[in-house]
């Protein structure tokens, strides 16, 4: 997904430094730091405009939060969200998140969440894929011994090498459902992000992971 750059995004970045760190260097083993209160830290790889990691955050107080994007133009829009908010819970990254051991410390997280990642069908594109191997790695770097990777999409295809990249890896599979909205099985609350909404509208299933790593 490629968002139009925003005129207006630089400026509110600059104005709301406190909510939103840009590329930051220093910040290993220190993201409590920038939040009212010390308590589990959460995740989102490529949040997009943010409804699910906003929602997320309003609903769970007791936790703290990251929306993080590669793209200016989609951060740009969590953060307008978030200057209205003021969510006490929830931090802005704008980075890239192939470099996310160099921007957390290790076992620094709890949680981390995928939502409807770019699919990059295309094999020589695999590396780009969230759920290739490098980034498994990098997420099993910063999540702590009790934590886990929850992964949404509606890319059948995408969803199938992940399965198969991650077990590879070895992790081992806590909950799936290849029919989240229809799954009687499962008992999760479920937030939609903007891409499950609109997909699911059109009658595509949703496949949903839950994965941990075995240290
Ligand atoms: C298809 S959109 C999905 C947005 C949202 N999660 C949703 O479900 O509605 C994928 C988002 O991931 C971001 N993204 C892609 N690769 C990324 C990366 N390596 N690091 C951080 N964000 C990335 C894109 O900029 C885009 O905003």
């Amino acid at each position: 997904m490629r968002l139009r750059n925003k005129p207006w995004a630089k400026d509110m970045i600059n104005e709301n430094l406190d909510l939103i760190a840009v590329q930051p260097e220093n910040m290993q083993g220190k993201w409590q730091e920038r939040f009212a209160k010390k308590q589990p830290l959460f995740i989102e790889v490529g949040s997009g405009k943010g409804k699910f990691i906003t929602e997320l955050a309003q609903e769970n107080p007791q936790n703290n939060y990251i929306a993080m994007d590669v793209q200016e133009g989609a951060i740009a829009l969590v953060l307008k969200k978030q200057v209205e908010l003021k969510l006490p819970n929830l931090q802005l990254l704008l980075a890239n998140g192939s470099g996310l051991s160099e921007l957390f410390g290790e076992g620094e997280v709890d949680g981390i969440y995928l939502n409807f990642s770019d699919p990059w069908p295309k094999t020589r594109h695999e590396k780009r894929r969230l759920t290739y191997k490098d980034f498994l790695k990098q997420y099993q770097y910063i999540l702590n011994d009790d934590g886990y990777l929850q992964f949404k999409t509606d890319n059948q295809g995408l969803f199938e090498y992940s399965l198969v990249s991650m077990n590879n890896y070895g992790m081992k599979f806590d909950e799936i459902s290849l029919d989240l909205h229809n799954d009687d099985k499962l008992n999760v609350n479920n937030i939609e992000t903007e891409y499950e909404k609109k997909f699911s509208k059109k009658g595509f299933r949703i496949n949903y992971l839950k994965a941990h790593f075995e240290n």
